[in-house]
Parts: C-alpha cells; structure tokens; sequence
C-alpha cells in the first residue's frame, strides 16, 4: 500500500542508545517526535487500524504486514507533534510462548509507546495481551512505557468471543487505557486510542511539566537582604511625605 507519504521499515531504524537514535527525539522541523508502536496477533487488524488513523479510511485487504512506518503530524494540546507509527508483522504464539522476532523487538524498544490489539473475535489474540504487555516492559527494563490496549472488530458482533468487560479489566489491571473499537465502522473511537497515547508520552517527555517542578517553583525564593532594606527605606519616605502633604 503505498497511501501514506515517508514509509520506510524497521530495519532501516537506528539501534537504540545511539546517537542517531537520540536524534530521532525531534521530528522533521525540529518538532518534538512520538514513536508508536502498534503490535498484536495475525489478522486482528494492526494494519486497518494504522491506516484508520492516518487516512480516516477502511480499506478491507491488506497484503501481510512487513512492517511500515508511517509518519504525521498531530496536534496535542495546542503543539504540533511528529508522531511516528510502526505496524509490526502478526506475533505468533507457541505452546512455550510468545515467539517475537529480534526485528520486533527491536521496534519495541525503538518505541515511546505501545499500541497492543486483539480482536474480539479471536479470544487467543486476547491471551496475548497480557503477555505482550509484560514483554514490552521487559524490553524497556520496567520503564513503564505507556500502552494503549484496542479490541478491534466490535462490529462483528455474531462472532464475538471476547466480552468488552474482560478487556477493560484486564487493561485497567495492566494500568492502561482500553478501547473496544470497529475499524471497519469508526474513526472516532481510533483517534482518541491514539490521541490519549500521543498525550502522555507528551507529558513524559517534558519533565518541566510535572507537579514535582511546578510545586518547586511555587516555593518563594528568599529575599535579598538590599531589596528588604531598599523597601523599607521607600516606606520610611512615602510616609514622611504623606506627613509633609497632610500637615499643608
Ligand atoms: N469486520 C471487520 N473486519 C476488520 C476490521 N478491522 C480489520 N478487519 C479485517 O481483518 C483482516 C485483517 O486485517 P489486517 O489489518 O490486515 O490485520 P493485521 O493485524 O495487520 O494482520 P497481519 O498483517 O497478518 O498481522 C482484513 O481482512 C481486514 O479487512 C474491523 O473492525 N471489522
């Protein structure tokens, strides 16, 4: 699919910690960047979702998924972002586990935050989510990286397998937000998945904007001895001359 401008893949990326990839910070125009990473099972529509999102349209076939990378702006909360979105090839799941490529890992930890999907159709796709959650941690070595968890396909309601519930409690025990969605049927519920992910990396990635550095600088410096001294000599004298004027 070639819908979107600057596609490239995965392994053209920078290896993380270098510096190439500490330049990656700042998107085109010097625009702070977001790095997205959209992972989950084969089928559940990873690629119909990212397309959802940069173009507001459904388009029904895909080929399989090579692994695109999308580039936009957005604007979040009066800044315009670059936000970068990887679609990741369909994980596959053994009876030891999960199998991830090193190419997907290596998005993993390329990325800001974490987009996880499952398909309510598919209730092994569900199972996943929670060992795909614990696996992005480890790969960040605990750094908590925010994730978003989207259950795809809600239109198909005949076939469902999953319920909403369980994919809310699940996501609120991996502390993260949920959407059940239809890519096939909405946009709207799409962005905002995005939309609240973009969000807090954006809070993470400006440490002056936490409550811990607000509240220091609320804290009143202290005085200059001069500046105190300097006040009460201009008091001493405005009285004096409210003196002089009354006694007129
Ligand atoms: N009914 C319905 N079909 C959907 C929806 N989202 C995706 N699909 C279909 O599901 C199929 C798989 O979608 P893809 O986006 O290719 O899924 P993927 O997760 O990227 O698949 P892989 O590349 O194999 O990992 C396609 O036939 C889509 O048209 C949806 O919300 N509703």
């Amino acid at each position: 699919m070639r819908l979107i401008q600057n596609m490239c893949t995965i392994s053209e990326y920078p290896a993380p910690g270098s510096a190439a990839a500490a330049d990656c910070c700042l998107g085109a125009a010097g625009r702070r960047l977001v790095k997205i990473a959209v992972v989950g099972a084969s089928g559940v529509g990873k690629t119909a979702l990212v397309v959802r999102f940069l173009t507001k349209r459904f388009i029904g076939d895909y080929e399989r998924n090579a692994g695109n990378l999308y580039t936009r702006q957005v604007q979040i909360e009066g800044e315009t972002l670059a936000i970068q979105v990887q679609d990741t090839p369909g994980i596959q799941v053994h009876e030891n586990g999960l199998s991830c490529t090193e190419q997907l890992n290596r998005c993993i930890r390329w990325a800001d935050a974490v987009v996880i999907v499952f398909s309510v159709t598919d209730y092994k796709s569900y199972e996943l989510t929670g060992q795909l959650h614990q696996h992005v941690q480890q790969l960040h070595l605990g750094a908590r990286l925010p994730v978003v968890v989207v259950a795809n396909k809600a239109d198909l309601l005949h076939i469902k397998q999953v319920d909403p519930q369980l994919g809310l409690q699940l996501a609120s025990m991996l502390g993260c937000s949920f959407y059940e969605v239809s890519v096939s049927e909405n946009d709207n519920d799409v962005y905002n998945a995005f939309h609240v992910l973009c969000k807090e990396v954006s809070h993470k990635q400006q440490p002056s904007s936490t409550p811990e550095k607000r509240r220091t600088s609320l804290i009143p410096r202290p005085k200059s001895p001069n500046m105190q001294d300097l006040k009460r000599r201009f008091k001493q004298a405005l009285s004096a001359k409210v003196r002089t004027v009354t006694s007129v």
